[in-house]
């Protein structure tokens, strides 16, 4: 897997990942899904620099222009619910993209710390030889990753990953590094120390599906 860390850079998407961590600006949940949503389209910029171009011929009112364009077909997947956001920044750009949304969840069996992750739904077109584009905002112990790669295992095998997210902690960068193929990409806007014993994001930014769309049960 090919990490592409933008923390080492300096770039306006330090901006707007400052705010989604800043506990006196996130409760402001207009503003946290925004953010989530800008990252979404810059962080698809950036990768879409990598991606496969063919040459079309464009016809304007005074002549003929051969451009470069991306020739690849795309299918973006969700996994609910803080992703939204994210895939609405990722189609603004890749607007032919095909869509697909995933849903995952920590389930505690016995109250503790342990947890595992139940995926229970996949809608999905096959991605058989595309290029699929994974998004969820926070990569914690990358047990959601994990398991959804396995869900997709029925809907075929995509020529390339490429897993679009906000913040990671390096132990589930480290997870999920032997668990995808070598060709996946990691577009990341941030990439955090350590988790706590509960498998959250130190020192992270909380739970970004609350914070975008408001407290569970
Ligand atoms: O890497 P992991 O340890 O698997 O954790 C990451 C997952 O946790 C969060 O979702 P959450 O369970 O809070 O669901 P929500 O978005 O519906 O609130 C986040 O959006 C990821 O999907």
């Amino acid at each position: 897997m090919i990490v592409h860390d933008f923390s080492n850079e300096n770039s306006v998407l330090n901006q707007f990942v400052l705010e989604m961590r800043d506990v006196s600006i996130q409760k402001d949940s207009m503003r946290f899904r925004k953010n989530i949503e800008r990252i979404g389209e810059i962080l698809s910029y950036e990768m879409s620099k990598t991606l496969h171009y063919k040459t079309e011929v464009v016809k304007t009112p005074l002549g003929e222009k051969e451009m470069k364009v991306p020739e690849t077909d795309i299918v973006v997947c969700s996994i609910l619910r803080a992703a939204l956001p994210l895939h609405t920044g990722v189609i603004s750009f890749f607007d032919k993209a095909e869509n697909a949304y995933i849903s995952a969840f920590r389930h505690h069996p016995d109250g503790g710390d342990a947890f595992e992750v139940i995926v229970n739904y996949l809608a999905s077109p096959s991605v058989e030889g595309k290029t699929l584009i994974l998004t969820d905002p926070m990569l914690a112990t990358g047990k959601t990753l994990e398991n959804v790669l396995k869900a997709f295992k029925s809907h075929g095998m995509p020529k390339e990953i490429h897993i679009l997210s906000i913040i990671g902690a390096k132990p589930g960068i480290a997870y999920i590094q032997d668990k995808f193929p070598e060709n996946t990409h990691l577009w990341i806007a941030a990439v955090d120390e350590k988790l706590n014993s509960r498998g959250y994001i130190l020192p992270g930014l909380g739970d970004a599906g609350d914070l975008a769309f408001g407290v569970k049960l």
